[in-house]
């Protein structure tokens, strides 16, 4: 069995190219910073990211695709700081809400690189993304219908992909698994070319490309390939019917090493190996020029981040239980999905390994466990625990369940730290509440 020590984190930012993360004198350094000092000038729990590493993942997608867009998938991470850093590298957006439509607008992304996706859009989302002048990735014929209304009614035209459910198995979790049949996620695939014949004489809809996501936390790129091939055949099936494809869209879903004990991910290199050759072969058969569009998030935010929690008690039980002041309100990937995030002590990170905690948040759940028998070094009150890769699905799907106010969150470049988020306080909890004149 291989053995990590905390030595051996080091050596895996050296090797599993995590070099923004760095021991120096006993302490986690993220870009340069002293996480501990971090956790105390900002208190803890708070999420630290590295500006370094964000731009270095975005030009790693640019370098492997130069001819595609890439549109960041804005439901990983809202912050429109790093929204805003994606968007001066290049990026679009896909968007899932008029809420996330409005953080990729604030943060500087351009309407014509933005897609608003969804698979239940209220209609005044539609008439957003219409009034607004964003593709929309249509996951239905009745949502066409909407949308066609909503259009003529707004006098515009508005540019639509349709959203496939090209029945994929990955291997994956099955809560983030998309491209099954039995998924809630898009039209069946042979459904698609009779919707596209229809939207083509609809009033306000311009249909110029296909949209698909098969799911999340992907590490075999073959299961790309297949859904580029399966797409590929429907944009032959919608040729043969004179439409226009422009555009093809396939999603996000890209993995990440989250365990140094893996094998290491796929790189976007190795996605565009997989998918690129497929894509051209048939593009040249049909006689079409289409630009690709990817949605990367997690592959783009989730190894820029680290959680760090301090610890509030250690208690010898049945097992020995860690008590943080994070939980699933903060870190939900554990809870949901049984995720794995590797563990730094982050003011001890050189110290040897010495036994297995269970590490545990503050809510009234018996399912708010972070991390179950973990090897760690000795582990005291006070200490930080540092969470890596918690940069996607991170805060953004924090909550304030149990009266927990969310936590700030922190960039980081060349060693300086700056504040991208304000912890809240107590008066968040309060926000939009009202108690009316007869309960007073
Ligand atoms: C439509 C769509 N695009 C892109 C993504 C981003 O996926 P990932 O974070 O796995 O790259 C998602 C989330 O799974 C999605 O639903
Ligand atoms: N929230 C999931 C990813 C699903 C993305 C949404 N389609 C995670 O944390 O792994």
């Amino acid at each position: 069995m291989i053995r990590f020590t905390y030595t051996s984190i080091h050596a895996w930012s050296m090797f599993g190219g995590k070099d923004h993360i760095q021991v120096v004198n006993g302490h986690l350094h993220i870009s340069g910073a002293d996480t501990v000092e971090i956790a105390r000038r900002f208190g803890t729990p708070v999420y630290v990211t590295s500006e370094d590493r964000l731009r270095e993942n975005i030009r790693r997608y640019h370098r492997a695709f130069p001819d595609a867009d890439k549109y960041f998938a804005v439901k990983a991470n809202g912050n429109i700081s790093i929204i805003r850093i994606l968007a001066q590298e290049g990026a679009g957006a896909d968007v899932f809400s008029a809420g996330e439509l409005y953080l990729a607008r604030l943060a500087g992304v351009p309407r014509e690189r933005i897609l608003f996706n969804g698979n239940s859009k209220r209609d005044e989302e539609l008439r957003m993304a219409v009034t607004s002048g964003v593709r929309v990735s249509i996951d239905s014929e009745e949502e066409l219908e909407s949308l066609s209304r909503i259009a003529s009614e707004e006098s515009k035209n508005v540019e639509i992909l349709f959203r496939v459910n090209p029945d994929i198995s990955v291997n994956t979790h099955p809560k983030i698994a998309t491209g099954l049949k039995s998924s809630k996620f898009g039209i069946p695939a042979q459904s698609v070319r009779s919707i596209c014949e229809k939207a083509m004489h609809m009033d306000g809809i311009k249909p110029i490309g296909l949209h698909c996501h098969i799911g999340s936390q992907i590490l075999d790129v073959s299961s790309f390939s297949e859904a580029a091939a399966r797409m590929m055949d429907l944009v032959g099936e919608i040729v043969d019917i004179g439409g226009d494809m422009e555009l093809l869209d396939l999603g996000g879903g890209l993995g990440i090493q989250y365990d140094p004990a893996a094998p290491p991910a796929p790189s976007p290199e190795d996605l565009a190996n997989a998918v690129l050759p497929v894509i051209e072969r048939r593009s040249e058969e049909l006689g079409v020029r289409l630009k690709l569009i990817l949605e990367p998030g997690r592959s783009i935010v989730a190894d820029t981040t680290i959680l760090l929690t301090g610890v509030n008690v250690v208690k010898r039980a049945h097992v020995t239980f860690v008590g943080v002041d994070a939980g699933f309100n903060v870190l939900a990937r554990p809870m949901l999905y049984d995720a794995y995030h590797y563990i730094v002590v982050a003011n001890r990170a050189d110290a040897e390994i010495s036994e297995r905690y269970t590490v545990v948040g503050p809510i009234c759940e018996s399912g708010d466990v972070l991390a179950r028998n973990r090897a760690l070094p000795v582990v005291k009150k006070g200490d930080i625990l540092a969470f890596l890769d918690a940069g996607a699905y991170g805060f953004s799907m924090s909550s304030q369940y149990n009266g927990q106010p969310r936590p700030a969150e922190v960039l980081v470049r060349d060693g300086e730290v700056e504040l991208i988020r304000k912890a809240e306080d107590i008066s968040a909890l309060l926000a939009c509440q009202i108690i009316p004149p007869r309960l007073m």
